[in-house]
């Protein structure tokens, strides 16, 4: 069972040898073969080259890729794909003057979304999510992360992480999933933060942790939600349970919270709408990985994360979507790029390297996909007809994917 994909206009983010992530200077550095052919076998990328070198074997499955280009799927690292409804009338509240913290303030926002998510069963809180994940998976993404965060109950968080679980065993695309039960205080909690950090500590962890519907632990370390102390607290007991910290950071104000992620070893920080100088230090010579959410400050009209600073001083980034119904109600990720782009002032090869093999490597996926790389998931976009890359984030809002395959297989809308 062998399919051969043969004159690739250009095979996009070639790496024969393996790599973790690129940062700094390299992430400039976009590898490509022009007029390509690939091979893949049993789900898995078995050979690609030069079209002058192209096999003559008996392919099982051939498609003419003319004029068309290859590039590994899009990473997806931070997302909140999971929840019941909408947010739209918070939506017209900002269009008319509030702002997100005011609109939380005042019981909007992530307490609004876990109300609802409460009173909605895992069956239909599954379909819902389910239409979400088809949806990004026809825009290209073919590995995502997805937190729990909007139950606040343990009730409610173990079902949303059942639900993940769920449509990991449904689908073709790589889930990871992430306990998020430190998003937000519970009302009933609001005068107790203590008793909700005990009862995450003492109580839901633990249940999530025997229960293996997690594999990483993310609190919402801002003002107003939890603080860096609070933060290690939780953290701390979710590395008891073998949990490794992703987490929410530096959004509206920088608490120290990055540092707590290094010194928890996090695989990412993510958001850093907000970073001092002392922030961008801290990351350097550190396995964890920075993560920008584009769709957020575009949503929501915060600033965005000082990319091209972080770059040039040697960092890495990835890109995520941060999908979600409050603050970036969208999982495109080729929107995300394009913004990333157009915004941030990344190159379109380092929006490309930031959301692939560093959205990976966000996620602990970097050794499975990410780079076009024989053995790993052939996990493909197959492009229109276009001229270069660049044109994916250039055409902003139009979509150049014609079809997107996973383990192999293509996937039909
Ligand atoms: N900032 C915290 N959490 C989400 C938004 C949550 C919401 O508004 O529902 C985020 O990543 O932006
Ligand atoms: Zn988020």
């Amino acid at each position: 069972m062998a399919t051969l994909f043969k004159n690739i206009k250009e095979l996009i983010q070639v790496r024969t040898t393996p790599i973790s992530f690129v940062s700094g200077d390299e992430m400039n550095i976009l590898p490509t073969i022009k007029n390509a052919f690939l091979i893949v076998e049993d789900g898995l990328i078995a050979n690609f080259g030069e079209m002058k070198e192209c096999p003559i074997d008996d392919f099982t499955n051939v498609i003419d890729a003319t004029g068309k280009m290859i590039l590994p799927t899009w990473c997806d690292s931070h997302t909140h794909l999971v929840y019941a409804g909408n947010r739209e009338g918070e939506f017209a509240d900002r269009i008319s003057g509030l702002s997100y913290e005011e609109i939380a303030e005042n019981g909007g926002g992530i307490i609004n979304s876990a109300k609802k998510l409460q009173q909605t069963s895992e069956d239909e809180l599954y379909k819902q999510s389910e239409v979400r994940l088809k949806e990004v998976i026809q825009l290209g993404t073919g590995a995502i992360e997805i937190k729990s965060g909007y139950g606040l109950t343990a009730e409610a968080e173990l079902k949303m992480l059942r639900v993940i679980k769920k449509l990991k065993e449904n689908y073709p695309i790589e889930i990871k999933a992430t306990f998020l039960g430190a998003h937000a205080i519970p009302l009933e909690y609001k005068e107790n933060k203590t008793g909700y950090i005990d009862l995450l500590v003492n109580n839901i962890i633990p249940k999530v942790a025997q229960e293996k519907l997690a594999e990483y632990i993310d609190v919402f370390c801002e003002t107003g939600y939890f603080s860096a102390t609070d933060t290690k607290k939780i953290l701390e007991a979710g590395k008891k349970h073998g949990l490794t910290p992703k987490i929410h950071v530096n959004q509206f104000t920088a608490i120290d919270g990055i540092q707590v992620g290094i010194q928890f070893n996090a695989l990412s920080v993510d958001h850093l709408e907000v970073m001092r100088d002392i922030d961008i230090e801290s990351l350097k010579k550190t396995n964890t990985m920075p993560v920008a959410l584009p769709g957020c400050s575009y949503f929501l009209n915060i600033p965005y994360t000082p990319a091209r600073k972080m770059i040039d001083a040697g960092l890495p980034i990835a890109l995520a979507s941060d999908f979600n119904p409050g603050s970036s109600p969208s999982g495109n990720m080729n929107f995300v790029i394009a913004t990333a782009c157009i915004k941030m002032k990344m190159t379109p090869q380092e929006a490309i390297n930031a959301s692939t093999i560093n959205g990976a490597y966000a996620m602990g996926l970097e050794t499975k996909t990410g780079t076009i790389t024989k053995g790993k998931l052939a996990n493909l976009i197959l492009t229109k007809p276009i001229n270069s890359y660049a044109f994916i984030p250039y055409s902003f809002g139009s979509n150049q994917i014609e079809k997107v395959y996973l383990k192999g297989i293509g996937i039909d809308g």
